[in-house]
């Protein structure tokens, strides 16, 4: 089988590498030549553990190779997966251009049969409207499928997700493509769904909303917490030992960021107002989401009086650890208000870097020692591993006052307020 993948983003390029390591032959192809370049010399241009090895593996195996070059690609594929971007629109609405561009590419240039899968996270329907994109573009007629394959990989651990899922979810209107896509699987030790390709689009949206409205409602009980003196994350550890719970995704926090959630939890409400559908929950849990970091502002108002003048340390600018992504990460929004108060905030990220609009007015610090130096407080916003090794009684010395702000609810608080800190987490003290 003869693999395409489009789209070699965060989801391209790990699909492309689990295909790769799966034995398949793949191609992945993109439209940014740049990102094609590095991919060939085997440079992913992402940060992830274990990405550059497996990449270079893959590479000199002989099973993986790039292009830019959309024809030539596309006649030699007889699987294609779609994996290019869907971000949001103003409205809420996910943005299906590059879809529709890649869906009619495909169909200018179908010379055989071929299963287009789209990976993707797209909106009820699309599928369909894919289906009429190709075939509209098409000068000869030739016979394709397109199925719904969505993606449950997690930044950060995208590869170990992809080659690990918990299930794979497929949605297909025949037989033949639905078995065609159980074979591809067939090596991955996991439960296979397959269903009808709406319902599919809708599992993706719906496990990311009940994953952000878990975080959402563990956020708004910290607080409740806060004001009766209880320690959120012995709550959640309570609750979460009902198995019917669980305690995954109930660290309480500043809330949810990166490129999934808040886009995702967009569209689901779009796609309901569209039609005739109240999701009032998820309205909910998208403002709790939007408020949230603002009552650990408060609690450092509090502390400090105002912020004007003084020096902030931001530990972690990521959407969270082991991604230099910093879509939609309450970091910087953190960032962007401090500097609105008239803070002088200097931060540090072990891979990320500040986004352009506010390089000239945050300071990018190469060590979380110069970040801390002469600061009146630490806000902690991403639970990077190196934060979690910090030589506390080192740097308290060198700090203008000793408070700190766990935006993840990480640090040890007894110990940090034993050595003579003013600590406050979310829910947490
Ligand atoms: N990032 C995640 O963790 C994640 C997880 C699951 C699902 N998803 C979904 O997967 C999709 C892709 O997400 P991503 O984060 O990988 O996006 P991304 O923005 O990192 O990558 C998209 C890529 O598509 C390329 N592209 C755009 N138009 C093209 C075209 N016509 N031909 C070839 N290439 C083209 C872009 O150049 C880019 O490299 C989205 O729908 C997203 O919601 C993302
Ligand atoms: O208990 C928790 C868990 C997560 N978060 C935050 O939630 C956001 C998202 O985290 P995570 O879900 O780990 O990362 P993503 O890479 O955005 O992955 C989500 O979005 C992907 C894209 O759709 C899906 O494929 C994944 O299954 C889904 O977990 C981050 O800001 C985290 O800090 C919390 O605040 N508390």
């Amino acid at each position: 089988m003869n693999i395409l993948v489009i789209g070699t983003g965060y989801v391209g390029t790990t699909t492309a590498l689990v295909l790769a390591e799966m034995g398949w032959n793949v191609t992945g192809l993109d439209t940014d030549v740049g990102k094609i370049e590095r991919l060939r010399q085997g440079l992913p241009h992402f940060y992830e553990p274990g990405v550059e090895p497996m990449l270079r593996k893959q590479l000199d195996s002989g099973r993986l190779r790039f292009t830019a070059h959309t024809r030539e690609a596309i006649e030699a594929a007889d699987t294609i997966f779609i994996c290019v971007g869907t971000p949001p629109l103003p409205d809420g609405s996910a943005d299906l251009r590059y879809i529709k561009q890649v869906a009619e590419d495909i169909g200018r240039n179908l010379n055989a049969y071929k299963l287009v899968v789209i990976k993707s996270t797209v909106p009820v329907g699309t599928q369909r409207r894919v289906a009429e994109w190709v075939g509209a573009a098409q000068t000869e007629p030739k016979q394709f499928d397109v199925v719904s394959n969505p993606e449950f990989l997690r930044e950060g651990k995208a590869l170990y997700d992809a080659l690990h899922p918990d299930r794979i979810i497929i949605g297909a209107d025949t037989v033949s493509a639905g078995q065609r896509m159980k074979n591809m699987y067939h090596s991955m030790d996991c439960p296979i769904l397959v269903t009808t390709p709406k319902t599919a689009e809708l599992i993706k949206y719906a496990a990311n909303s009940f994953l952000a409205t878990k975080i959402s409602y563990i956020n708004e009980l910290s607080r409740l917490c806060d004001k009766l003196g209880i320690n959120v994350k012995e709550v959640a550890q309570g609750i979460g030992l009902d198995p019917r719970i669980g305690t995954s995704f109930l660290q309480a926090g500043i809330g949810y960021g990166g490129s999934c959630f808040p886009k995702d939890v967009a569209s689901l409400l779009h796609t309901a107002h569209e039609h005739g559908s109240e999701l009032k929950l998820l309205e909910e849990v998208v403002a709790v989401n939007r408020t949230q970091y603002m009552h650990l502002l408060e609690k450092a108002r509090a502390r400090l009086g105002d912020f004007s003048g003084k020096k902030v340390a931001l530990l972690g600018l990521a959407f969270k650890p082991d991604t230099d992504d910093i879509r939609e990460s309450i970091a910087i929004r953190i960032a962007e208000r401090l500097v609105d108060e008239r803070a002088y905030v200097a931060a540090h990220d072990p891979a990320a870097v500040l986004p352009a609009e506010l390089c000239a007015s945050v300071a990018q610090c190469s060590s979380v020692e110069q970040a801390m130096q002469d600061a009146h407080a630490v806000f902690l916003c991403t639970e990077w591993d190196e934060y979690l090794s910090i030589d506390w009684a080192a740097v308290k010395h060198s700090m203008h006052q000793p408070n700190i702000f766990d935006g993840r609810n990480v640090l040890d608080a007894g110990k940090l307020t034993t050595m003579g800190f003013f600590y406050q987490g979310v829910g947490y003290r």
